[in-house]
């Protein structure tokens, strides 16, 4: 087998692997490993590891004579670069920015650089010291090579048909602003003849593809040490926020955004290339400031793959160019960026003396875009229709099944909610990072198909010979590559990967074969402690936001059984977690099984309720009219501003397949020019305009109101006064008072219409609708019982209401038991 292999290489003029070729496939996971930390970070985390690994071989046989929390602290103590520089670290409660590092995000550090990752279940490493997991009975778990040759020899591949290659990327592209988990000290350098516990590898001694290699192996992750119930033990260390900043478009750090701005400017670097404006080059970030090049040598691309010696790309993240359409992701938040500043300043030139305010604007909108995009259009369409099922909605950024039936009267959650005081800051979880989302490895397709501007395919090339490789980005551009993403369908989320990343991940140009990133997955769940995926479906089971994931659920795939047998000595409680998560039947319309959407979900659920820099929070903004323009601006949107001159038309909802029926609507196909005037930031930063002295004559035609942009919901919901706002949309009272009769009538809860204006304090507009509570009382009533839960179930405001200083008269243990969710509001 072997043979022939080799033979039908050197028929395709391939050449056996050598030790260069090991050597470009070891820097490439390096890169993807390796963040551009500033010294003081780099410093930060070179310290923890030492002291983390050293303490837990001194404390072999003394484990309980010291206090883990102690010890744990002092791990959390070095990873603060800021607890032992000289620098004053100020955190103003009113500072209008985040900070690149996320200092300042929560007093514990959380938000910065550095943190240990968070738990779901507490971490199971074969000893004390945290030795990668093993079985039960202490023997080793099954090789993760042989693994993922049995999963894909077994089970048949299937395509996506519920969303296209844009999602998979998008994941692909958070990722990448919120987690990147270093290796181990540089010192250890792994290889098949070394034996060291900084390594973990797995024979590939007859595998029918790695010809005349004998192993695979990864660097383990670098650890902090963590208090685990008074236990001490390793825990793996995320090198950016954690959070949604869009680090990946401005870096991690003041150093890093300082050399991706334009000096003394508001816009960001750019070059002028084959398709338009780049991200720029790090030759042209070099020529600029020489002290840039650490940060700029982190993005240097091995020349093993970037055969045609492109000079490499720069932007916040060094993994930019890892694929050709992540690569476009970034260019078009670039891009959004500069266009975002030039707005401002076409709204008030004067601003242009300002360049710091409009720099930190213009980041501050493509921030809240970004998270927009996540909350909006990534997380639903991940989760389909059972988007529900997780925590009763709470991710759903639209009334649920109320607004299926009211969508054209109603909007959705679209005013600032009030954020919990007692948060207690972002985290990352080990066990999202390092399985649940790696889901997207799964539906990697074979090719990277482009489009023109009449979605006619234009270019194909394979994506295995695109790792870190600009070409297919500088000939076809960002827009064919978008174009061709968000009309494609990869591989469904499944245990049959797809040869690209199966047996030529990093592969070498001229070689045919790399390494297999399902092996790596889990083996890299090993060297975390992962527990088991029985164990974390048994507790999803009875978590209250996961249970009502698994009621209807259709179980495993049918190769479940012979898998256990076949590879996992009949132990069901041993299969790996991240394993276990592909071989679950997906959730219906979602692209995963419940164990990953429930782990998913409360990734996405902690980012959303514990990061200071959530833009629907109130405080982001202070500013209801932003507010109001970044609840305008979807990816749609996005592709149409960024992507230049050939795109004239853009799917609506890019991330949904063709035909298939999201919250029962299609995606249909849109014009930008019908898009691109959603942005408009005339009014939030110009002048006011002069009123202008009524006309001398009246205007023969009375004026028509102008279109309503697509999709503009009819509606606005306050929160937290309860009043839904109709008012200067259109509505005459009859239409206001036939709304309130359907209301009454299809959910017989209390609606009273006030078109004449109230008098009331909180009714500041006049032909509003109230719908809740309203006999006069502000307060909620017992009886108001059903209202309150309505109102919470379907405008999704769990979080926002504000009853506080209402005159409650349900007992809180009643409220609580209905919405536990809602438990941290009641202060
Ligand atoms: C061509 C596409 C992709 C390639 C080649 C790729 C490659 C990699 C590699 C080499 C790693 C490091 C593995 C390790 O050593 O543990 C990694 C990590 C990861 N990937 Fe991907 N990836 C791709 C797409 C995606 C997508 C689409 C998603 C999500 C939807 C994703 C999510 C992740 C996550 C969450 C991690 C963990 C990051 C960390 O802990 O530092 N990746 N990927």
């Amino acid at each position: 087998m072997k043979l022939s292999f080799s033979l039908l290489a050197s028929a395709l003029g391939n050449r056996p692997r050598t030790d260069d070729d090991l050597n470009t496939v070891i820097y490439a996971h390096s890169m993807i490993r390796t963040a551009p930390l500033t010294d003081q970070y780099a410093k930060s985390l070179r310290q923890v590891e030492s002291f983390s690994l050293d303490t837990l071989r001194s404390l072999e046989g003394e484990r309980g004579s010291v206090s883990a929390a102690d010890i744990a602290a002092i791990a959390k103590n070095i990873t603060d670069p800021y607890s032992t520089s000289n620098e004053r670290v100020v955190c103003a409660s009113d500072n209008p920015y985040p900070d690149f590092d996320g200092k300042c995000n929560h007093p514990t550090g959380a938000g910065q650089p550095l943190q240990g990752y968070g738990r779901l279940l507490p971490a199971s490493y074969c000893d004390a010291s945290g030795a990668p997991k093993c079985g039960t009975d202490k023997r080793p778990l099954p090789n993760p090579r042989g693994l993922s040759l049995y999963l894909r020899s077994k089970c048949p591949q299937s395509p996506n048909d519920k969303t296209t290659h844009f999602l998979n990327t998008a994941g692909q592209f958070i990722t990448h602003t919120l987690l990147q988990t270093p290796d181990r000290s540089k010192d250890t350098r792994c290889r098949c003849t070394l034996n060291s516990s900084d390594c973990l590898k797995w024979s590939t001694g007859s595998d029918p593809v790695f010809s005349g290699v004998s192993c695979m192996f990864v660097t383990r992750s670098a650890v902090t040490l963590s208090d685990q119930d008074g236990q001490l033990v390793p825990e793996q260390i995320n090198q950016l926020t954690g959070t949604i900043q869009a680090g990946n478009i401005y870096g991690f750090s003041e150093i890093h955004a300082r050399s991706l701005r334009l000096p003394g400017s508001p816009f960001l670097e750019t070059q002028d290339h084959t398709h338009g404006i780049y991200i720029p080059s790090i030759a042209q970030i070099n020529a600029k400031d020489g002290s840039f090049k650490p940060i700029t040598d982190k993005f240097r691309l091995p020349s093993g793959l970037n055969e045609r010696g492109y000079d490499p790309l720069f932007s916040g993240d060094n993994r930019v160019l890892e694929n050709p359409i992540l690569g476009s992701w970034h260019i078009m938040y670039h891009r959004l960026h500069n266009i975002l500043a030039q707005e401002i300043i076409d709204a008030d030139p004067s601003l242009q003396s300002d360049s710091d305010f409009v720099f930190n604007e213009a980041r501050k909108f493509n921030i809240a875009i970004m998270q927009k995009m996540v909350y909006e259009e990534m997380v639903p369409a991940l989760f389909g229709n059972s988007l529900d099922k997780f925590d009763n909605g709470s991710l759903r950024p639209r009334p649920s099944d109320f607004s299926a039936r009211f969508r054209t009267l109603l909007r959705p959650s679209n005013r600032p909610i009030n954020q919990d005081h007692d948060r207690t800051g972002p985290v990352i979880f080990n066990e999202f990072a390092t399985a649940a989302f790696r889901y997207g490895h799964s539906q990697q397709p074979e090719t990277i198909v482009t489009k023109d501007g009449q979605y006619r395919v234009q270019s194909t090339d394979d994506i295995r010979d695109n790792f870190f490789d600009p070409h297919v980005l500088i000939q076809q551009g960002p827009a064919a590559i978008c174009r061709g993403a968000a009309t494609l369908q990869g591989l469904s989320t499944g245990p049959a990967f797809g040869d690209s990343v199966l047996h030529n991940l990093f592969k070498p140009h001229g070689v045919d074969f790399g390494i297999d990133l399902f092996a790596i997955n889990i083996a890299r769940g090993r060297d975390h402690g992962l527990e088991s995926h029985k164990k974390y479906l048994k507790k999803f089971k009875e978590d209250p936001e996961c249970a009502d994931l698994y009621r209807g659920w259709r179980g495993m795939r049918p190769e479940w059984n012979a898998l256990v047998r076949d590879q996992y000595r009949n132990r069901d409680w041993e299969v790996d977690l991240y394993v276990g998560i592909l071989m679950e039947k997906h959730l219906d319309g979602a692209a995963i099984g419940p164990t990953g959407a429930c782990i998913i979900g409360k990734q996405f659920k902690t980012l959303k309720t514990q990061d200071r820099w959530f833009y629907e929070n109130r405080e982001f903004w202070n500013d209801e009219a932003k507010f109001d323009q970044v609840k305008k601006i979807d990816l749609a949107t996005t592709m149409c501003l960024t992507l230049g001159d050939t795109m004239n038309r853009v799917p609506d909802m890019p991330f949904i397949a063709d035909g298939f029926p999201l919250d029962g609507k299609t995606r249909k196909m849109v014009n930008c020019n019908n898009l691109m005037n959603r942005l408009d930031l005339s009014e939030i930063y110009g002048e006011p305009e002069e009123p202008t002295s009524p006309p001398t004559e009246p205007p023969t035609e009375p004026p028509t109101e102008p279109p309503r942009p697509e999709n503009e919901p009819i509606c606005d919901f306050d929160p937290v006064d309860r009043v839904v706002d109709c008012s200067n949309r259109g509505f005459d009272s009859m239409s206001l008072e036939l709304m309130a009769e359907r209301l009454r009538r299809t959910h017989a809860y209390p609606v009273d219409v006030n078109v004449h204006g109230g008098k009331e304090r909180r009714q500041v507009k006049s032909d509003a609708v109230r719908i809740i509570n309203l006999s006069g009382n502000p307060g909620l009533k017992s009886s108001d019982k059903g209202v309150f839960f309505l109102a919470i179930k379907e405008f999704n405001f769990a979080r926002t209401l504000d009853i506080r200083n209402t005159n409650l008269n349900i007992s809180k243990d009643e409220i609580h038991q209905h919405l536990p969710h809602i438990r941290q509001s009641f202060v």
